[in-house]
C-alpha cells in the first residue's frame, strides 16, 4: 500500500461502519481519495453519494479499487461478504476485520494468500475522532502495511497493536467500554433527576465529569486511585458515596462483566 495513493473501502456502514466513516470524512485533506462505501439499501448508497469525499460502490468494485478494506458488517457476514470479493481484491492490498470474534485463522482461509489480513476492535467514539481500535496483524502484514493503516485510522482516534491471544479482554475495556460509561452517566442523570435537578442540567453536570475525568487520566498520566482519592475529601460527601458504589458491589460486578464481555467474544 503506497503512501501517496491509498484508498480506504469500508463494508457496511451501521452504527460502527458509520462512526469509522465520519472520522475518517472529517481527516479528509483536499487531494485525498474518496472513501469508498459499501451498502446494501438505495437509499443510503444516495445519502453517501450527496456527502463530500464518500462515493457508494459494489462490492467487487471496492474489492478492486481500494489498497485498505474496513470490514464493519456483524460477524456472520464476514465469510459471505469475502466470499463474494476474494477474487477482486488486489494482491498487496490489507483486509482489516473489525468484527467481533473473527479471528485471524478465520480470515486467513476466506483470503487469498497474498491478500494481508488484520483483526481490529474499533469503538464509536471514533465518530469524533476519540475512538481507539485495538490491532492484531497477521504474519503476512509488513511493518509498512500496518504503519499504513494505523496512519488512516488515526483519523478515528487512537490505535494500538496487541497480540490476538488479547483481543477478547480487550474488547471487554475498548470496543464495548463505552456502553458502560454511558450506563454510568444514565445512572446518574436518573439519580440527579431524582434528587431535583432538571434533567438537562444533571445530563449536562454528568457528561462534564466523565469528560473531565477521562481527560485528567491521559493528561496526567496518574493512576486512577490516585485521582480518586484526590477526590475524597477526609469525613467527605465523596468517601460517603464510594461507600455504598463498593456496598453495591461495583469491583464485582465490573470484572463479571468484563469476563462476560470476553467470553462472548471468544465465540
Ligand atoms: N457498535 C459498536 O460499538 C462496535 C461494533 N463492532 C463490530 O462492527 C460490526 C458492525 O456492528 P454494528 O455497526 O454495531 O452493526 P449494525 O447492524 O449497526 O451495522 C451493520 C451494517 O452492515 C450492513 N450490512 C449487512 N450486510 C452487508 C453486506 N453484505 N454488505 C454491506 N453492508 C452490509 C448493514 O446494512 P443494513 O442496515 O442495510 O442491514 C448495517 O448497516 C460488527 O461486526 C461488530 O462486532 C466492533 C466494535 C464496536
Ligand atoms: O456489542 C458488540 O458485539 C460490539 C462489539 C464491541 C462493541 N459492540
Amino acid at each position: 500500500m503506497s503512501e501517496q495513493q491509498r484508498t480506504t473501502a469500508i463494508y457496511g456502514v451501521g452504527s460502527m461502519g458509520g462512526a469509522i466513516l465520519e472520522g475518517l470524512l472529517s481527516g479528509r485533506r483536499d487531494g485525498d481519495p474518496e472513501v469508498l462505501a459499501v451498502v446494501r439499501r438505495e437509499e443510503q448508497a444516495r445519502e453517501l453519494d450527496a456527502r463530500d469525499g464518500a462515493r457508494s460502490v459494489a462490492p467487487e468494485e471496492a474489492a478492486a479499487q481500494a489498497d485498505l478494506h474496513l470490514l464493519v458488517v456483524k460477524p456472520a457476514v464476514v465469510p459471505e461478504l469475502l466470499e463474494q470479493v476474494r477474487d477482486s481484491l488486489r494482491p498487496g492490498s490489507v483486509v482489516v476485520s473489525l468484527a467481533l470474534g473473527v479471528s485471524l485463522s478465520d480470515l486467513g482461509d476466506l483470503l487469498p494468500d497474498e491478500v494481508a489480513a488484520i483483526r481490529g476492535m474499533p469503538s464509536t467514539p471514533a465518530r469524533v475522532g476519540q475512538g481507539m481500535t485495538v490491532l492484531s496483524p497477521g504474519a503476512s502484514v509488513s511493518q509498512a502495511q500496518l504503519d499504513a493503516v494505523r496512519e488512516v485510522l488515526a483519523a478515528t482516534g487512537e490505535t494500538i497493536v496487541l497480540p490476538e491471544t488479547q483481543q477478547d479482554v480487550a474488547t471487554a475495556l475498548s470496543g464495548s467500554a463505552p456502553a458502560y460509561f454511558y450506563l454510568v452517566v444514565e445512572a446518574l442523570v436518573d439519580a440527579g433527576v431524582a434528587g431535583g435537578l432538571p434533567r438537562a442540567t444533571a445530563v449536562e453536570l454528568a457528561t462534564q465529569a466523565a469528560l473531565g475525568a477521562g481527560t485528567m487520566m491521559r493528561e496526567t498520566g496518574e493512576e486512577p486511585a490516585l485521582l480518586r482519592a484526590a477526590v475524597t475529601s477526609p469525613g467527605g460527601s465523596t468517601a460517603a458515596a464510594l461507600r455504598q458504589l463498593e456496598a453495591g458491589g461495583l469491583r464485582e460486578t465490573f470484572a463479571r462483566a468484563v469476563e462476560a464481555c470476553a467470553r462472548r467474544s471468544a465465540g
